[in-house]
């Protein structure tokens, strides 16, 4: 098992550090979310308005399956809602270990204010989303991870070195 996984809310930096931790350690980097958008030719918010939130759902859940064939020596980061599907979990802990990257509420919204791209926050009441979402998602990021990492006022060098260092698997 060589790969890494990174899981987390909306704004938990998994994108931004999965590319920089791939770039680290030569290893390839995926993103569910990219993948997506390549394969429907589409954004995610388009997908979710055109398609629904349930394919898109559904598209996440093939797109880790079909990687039980292929991945190999990959930094995998993951749409915040992917590990929350029943039998998602379970995938992405076969498919390499996976480090949940934790953040306090008041971090994750004043990085996501504003943002235009992520569909579940669009509205006026999104930050009431936010703090219900996490709620109920942060216990189920803490059962799929092997590692948790907290990221509050740390910057992305201090993550991937903290990351390197707790990560018991050899790669
Ligand atoms: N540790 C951090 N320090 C400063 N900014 C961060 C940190 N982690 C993430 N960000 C910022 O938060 C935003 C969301 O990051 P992103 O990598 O897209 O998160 P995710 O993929 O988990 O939704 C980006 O603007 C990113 O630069
Ligand atoms: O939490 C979620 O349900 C989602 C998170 C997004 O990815 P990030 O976690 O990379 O923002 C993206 O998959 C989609 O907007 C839905
Ligand atoms: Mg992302």
């Amino acid at each position: 098992m060589n790969n890494i996984i990174l899981i987390g809310f909306m704004g938990s930096g998994k994108t931004s550090i999965g590319t920089l931790l791939a770039r680290k350690l030569s290893y390839d980097f995926m993103d569910t979310d990219q993948l997506i958008e390549k394969r429907a030719g589409k954004s995610i918010k388009e997908i979710f308005a055109l398609d629904g939130e349930e394919h898109f759902r559904k598209m996440e859940t093939d797109e880790i399956l079909s990687m039980q064939d292929y991945l190999q020596h990959t930094v995998l980061s993951v749409g915040g809602g992917l590990p929350i599907r029943t039998g998602n979990a379970e995938i992405l802990r076969k498919l390499g270990t996976v480090v949940f990257l934790k953040a306090h509420i008041d971090t994750l919204k004043a990085r996501l204010a504003g943002d235009t791209k992520r569909p579940l926050l669009s509205g006026e009441e999104w930050d009431k989303k936010v703090t219900l979402l996490l709620q109920s998602r942060e216990p189920v990021y803490e059962n799929a991870a092997h590692l948790i990492i907290t990221t509050d006022s740390k910057c992305f060098e201090e993550i991937l070195d903290e990351i390197l260092e707790k990560i018991v698997e050899p790669i």
